[in-house]
Parts: structure tokens; sequence; C-alpha cells
């Protein structure tokens, strides 16, 4: 694919060669003196897959992650050696933490010691310039100050209270999207497209203060992870990964996340190379080209931000508007750093959402007895409305459905790594300072151990259980909790009120409106264990084959209303231009 290079297809200059050789003495160097770290007495190192010298498991994880397996590969490693696993991927050892019990014991009551993130020179010092919470150490100053300020401005229970209006506007505008389109019950329409630009233009509203009206909106493109559209094929043998070190453009603000899959950059497996002069380091250059870009994208929609407030028109759920009429700037170091927080929320935000409702989709084409019985539930509460957040507690089998989407299809399978920040122990087993830390929800709400038939999705495994996200997390017994989707300890993802009330709305609000059906030619059951092809680990991609169908005629007036109704509500909003 053009401007992709293969792993195999790197020329050898000169500078290659040399490059290599240093690495190698450099990997020997650290390899020897890492076999040679003795233990405390009585602590064993945690079980490890067999690797390949030097470059330990990392041919496996490539090839794994190339093929979108590397959470069934993980997983596989999971039962075989257990709650802790040892993996290898040059540099550093990438322990993965595959039991409820190790995550409540190592990040969640050790989480003074185990909320670090990896140093990222490409994605952290590079790309985003350390203004950006997800990839911040926990000791710089401003991880603090984000994390405050996202609290009090965005995710507590009263600020994504405070978004609901905006849930209800733009599912009601997801739904009329999908009946006035005029391949409506084809099994042509497009429904992810109108997905993504509902989540999008839910998230722009709530940070940017500007909605995204079209479908094929530049911003989506800018924002979104491209990887499932243009930068990766199926079966063409590129890959994420495979951006390595070219000069080649960078092609969305989610290179930030790429940058810190194992493997996608030479520099975090050899950081001395960062000792080169800029010239021999391709990665700093993209790094700061992408900043740059990324940076003057905000800086457009700060200034229009700015006018708004000037003419009175600001929104009073947007952040950034409130963050520059802040004589503190809510704590934050300047305005460019304001601006660019919000951008990495959307980031953060909408995509986990749109992999959410895709679980959801998989979930209710693969199991339409589970699909009818929560259309049942919906019609008995809310026969002729739409429902809103309001409604959750009347709907407890919705609950059970929320749960276990989370379950089976955690957006983020493997974790976003944290980092011991000193040597801890797990039952006999040695952590060393310095160990990269993932959760491995897949692996963990896949297990035997913990859930009945895994594998398949049966919301009635959660019922009776009526905690909300944020009491599920803070139970005493990890075994008793829901599900990990959120991760753990203080890098916990603070946006779980967000993410609870957006997901309700707009799945509760698709059943009462559709049936979700499979395409004529759909080969069902859907293998629930083959390559997903999705954007992250374990999420299908958008080729899922369903289609959404009116349930009946009555319906369509009551979503004509309901449009009708937030149009006019919203007026101000649409005259604000896009994002
Ligand atoms: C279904 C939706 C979502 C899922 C599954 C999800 C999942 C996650 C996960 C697994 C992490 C890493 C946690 C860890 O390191 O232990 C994370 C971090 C984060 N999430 Fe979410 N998230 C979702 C929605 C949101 C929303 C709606 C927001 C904001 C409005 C948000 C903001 C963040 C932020 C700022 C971080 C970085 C936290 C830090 O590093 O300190 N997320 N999310």
């Amino acid at each position: 694919m053009a401007g992709t290079t293969s792993y195999l297809d790197v020329s050898f200059s000169p500078t290659t060669l040399l490059l290599c050789f240093s690495c190698i003495v450099v990997a020997l160097l650290i390899h020897t003196k890492r076999n040679a770290k003795t233990i405390k007495s009585g602590l064993r190192w945690a079980p490890s897959p067999p690797g390949y010298p030097i470059v330990g498991n990392l041919p496996d994880i490539i090839k794994a992650a190339n093929a979108d397996r590397l959470h069934l590969l993980i997983q596989t490693w999971a039962k075989e050696y257990g709650p802790v696993v040892k993996v290898s991927a040059g540099r550093i050892d990438q322990y993965f933490i595959n039991e409820d019990k190790a995550v409540k014991e190592i990040l969640d009551k050790h989480s003074a010691t185990t909320s670090d993130r990896p140093r990222w020179i490409y994605s952290n010092e590079y790309v985003c310039d350390q203004k950006n919470v997800l990839l911040l150490s926990a000791s710089h100053p401003r991880w603090k100050n984000q994390r405050k300020m996202i609290n009090s401005m965005v995710t507590s229970p009263a600020a994504a209270d405070a978004a609901l209006p905006l849930n209800n506007f733009e599912t009601a505008r997801f739904l009329h999207a999908v009946i006035a389109d005029p391949l409506a019950n084809t099994p042509q329409q497009n429904v992810w497209a109108k997905l993504k630009r509902y989540q999008y233009s839910l998230f722009a509203l709530q940070t940017f203060g500007f909605p995204i009206n079209n479908e094929d909106s530049p911003s989506i493109d800018f924002i979104f992870c491209k990887r499932d559209l243009s930068y990766w094929v199926p079966g063409s043998g590129s890959s994420p990964l495979n951006a390595l070190d070219t000069d080649e453009r960078t092609d969305s603000v989610f290179e930030s996340i790429k940058g810190t899959l194992p493997g996608a950059r030479i520099v975090e497996t050899f950081p001395i190379l960062e000792k080169l002069p800029m010239a021999l380091k391709p990665w700093a250059r993209a790094g700061r080209d992408a900043h740059e870009r990324d940076l003057m994208w905000c800086r457009e929609r700060m200034q229009r931000c700015k006018d708004a407030i000037a003419k009175g028109t600001a929104l009073p759920y947007c952040t950034l508007a409130r963050l520059l009429q802040d004589p503190k700037l809510g704590g934050l170091d300047s305005e460019d750093e304001a601006a660019y927080i919000n951008l990495e929320l959307i980031g953060a935000a909408a995509d986990t959402s749109m992999m959410t409702m895709w679980g959801f989709l998989e979930a209710m084409l693969s199991y339409p007895a589970i699909q009818k019985k929560a259309q049942a539930e919906i019609d008995a509460t809310v026969p002729d409305r739409l429902p809103v957040w309001e409604d959750l507690d009347d709907m407890p089998y919705l609950r059970c459905i929320m749960k276990e989407v989370w379950r089976w299809r955690p957006p983020v399978a493997l974790g976003h790594p944290h980092v011991a920040q000193e040597d801890l122990e797990y039952e006999g087993i040695h952590i060393p300072k310095g160990a990269f830390l993932h959760l491995n929800a897949w692996a963990i709400h896949h297990s035997e151990n913990r859930h009945k038939d895994p594998d398949a999705f049966i919301p009635e495994r959660y019922e009776g259980d009526e905690r909300s996200s944020q009491q599920s997390i803070n139970l005493a017994d990890p075994t008793q909790r829901d599900h990990f989707a959120f991760g753990a300890g203080r890098r916990i993802c603070p946006g779980y009120h967000v993410a609870e009330r957006s997901f309700f709305v707009g799945f509760s609000r698709l059943l009462w409106a559709f049936d979700i059906k499979p395409k004529p030619n759909a080969k069902l059951p859907l293998p629930h264990d083959s390559g997903f092809n999705g954007i992250m680990p374990g999420s299908r991609s958008k080729d899922l084959p369903f289609m959404l169908v009116l349930r009946d005629e009555s319906r369509r007036s009551v979503i004509e209303q309901e449009y009708q109704q937030e149009m006019a509500n919203f007026e101000v909003v649409l005259g604000m231009g896009d994002l």
C-alpha cells in the first residue's frame, strides 16, 4: 500500500545498518544485565512464553497484531501461564494481568506505585508535546491538573448529567438520519457513517462547542483512527505497526495511540536512539509535524470559541469556553493546553463509545432473542416515546445488556499500560520496578473461571446486579465487579459516568426504533474467535453484516416529532458551523 513500509521492506542503507548494529549491541547488554538481576528469596519471576534471543516475544506479538489476533494470543498465554504473565517485547518486559484478584491487588491496592505511564518518546513527547492526560507520566504536574479539570468540568455525575440534553439531541438526529436515508431498510444503508457522525458530534459539542453535521466531515477523519478506512487494508499485509520510522505523514490524532503499540516505533524499544542528531530521527520529525498540525487545528477552533464567547453565543456545556472564561484556566498552563486537551478528550470518548455501540450491534445481530426481550422491556416502560437516561432504573434488563456488552467486547481489550514505580510482588511473583502493566480485560472477561460460557453474550448473568459502574469499580471484592472495561487504579477512565449515559441513551433509543437484522447474505453465527479487523484488538470492523429496519410505521412519527423538537431546541447550535 502506498505510503506504508512492511516490516521486511526496510532498505539497508549504511545508516540503517549502523543503527541496527548499535541496537543489537545495546539490546545484548540490556538482555545480559536483566538476566543477571537477582530477586528476593522466596519470590520467582513471572512465567513467560518462550521467545527468541534479544527480541523475546516481539515477533509473535507483531504477527498476531497484524492478523488482529493479539488479544487472542495473549489470552492463550494467560490460560497457560496464569494470573500474571511476563511477555518480553525488546527492551521492556510487559506484564499482563489476567485475573480480577490480581488487578485489585496490583492496580487498585498498590495504585500509588502502579499508576505511572511508560515513557513514550514519540507519542507523549513529540506528537502530544506532553499535553495529553492519557500519556502523561503520573509525576508530571500536568497529569493531576488535567484530571482535576476533567473531573470537575466533564466527567463528574453532575457534569455528565448536564450533557444529557446533547445526548437526546444527537440520538434523535441519528434515528432521523436512519429513517430519512434513501437507502433506509436496505442492506446498502451506511449505519457506520451515521453512528460516527453522532458520536463525534456529541463529544465535539461537549468539548469545543461546535457540532459535526456531515457524515463526511473532515474533522472526523482528522480525529478518528482511520485504520479500517484507508490506512489499513485487511489482507494486504499492511498494518498500523508498519508505520515504523519512515518519514510518512501521520494521518490522524489516533497517531499518538498507534505510537504506543509495542514495536510501532524503534525509539521506544531502543531509547538510546533519541540521542542521535535530529537529521537521523525520522520519528522526531514526524511527531513534531503531527503536533504542529494538531495544534493549528485546535487554535483555529479556539479562536472561533473566543468569538462565540465575545458574541455571547458560547454554549453553556462547552468545556473550552468555560476554561477560557475562567481566570485560572481550570488550573491548566496555557490556552494551547486547554484547546489541545479538548481534542484529546474527543478521541478518548468518541472512539471507545463507537466501539461500544458496535459491540452492542454485533450482540443484537447474533442474539435475536435477547434483542426481542430488551425491546419488550422498553415497550412496557415507554411505549410511545423515546427512552431517556432517567428510565434506566425501570429497565433492569437493559442495565444487564450494558454490563454484558462491556464484558463481551471491552473496547480497550488489553488495557492501556501502567508502569510499576517500584518492585512489587503478587502471589510469590516478583514484578520489577519499571515493568509495563497491562490490565488484560479480554482474558479476564473471557475466562471460564470467572464467567460460565464466557464467549456467549448472556445479559442474564448480571441479573440482580443493579450497581452503577462506579459502585462496581469500588467493590472490595473484585470477583463481584461487573467488568474491567474502564481500567483500574488512579489511572482509571474518568469518563465512565459520561459513557454510561451516552451508551444507554443511544442503544435504548436504537432498540426502541429499529429491529437489528442480518443483511440478506450474512453468514451467522459470526465466528467469535476470528481476526476481528476492527479498530482496536477485540473489536469488529465497520463491515458488520446488519441492517436497521423501522419496527413499525407508528414509530416514524414519534421520531419525526422528537427530531423537530430537538432541532428547534438546538437551533443556535446548528447555526454555529461544523467543528
Ligand atoms: C465506553 C467508553 C469508554 C471506555 C471503554 C473507556 C476506557 C478507558 C480505559 C481502559 C482507559 C485507561 C485506564 C487505565 O489506564 O487503567 C481510559 C482512560 C481515559 N479515558 Fe476512557 N473510556 C471510555 C469513555 C471515555 C469518555 C466518555 C471520556 C471523557 C469524557 C474518557 C476519558 C478518558 C481519559 C481522559 C483517560 C485517561 C486517564 C489517565 O490516563 O489518567 N473515556 N478510558
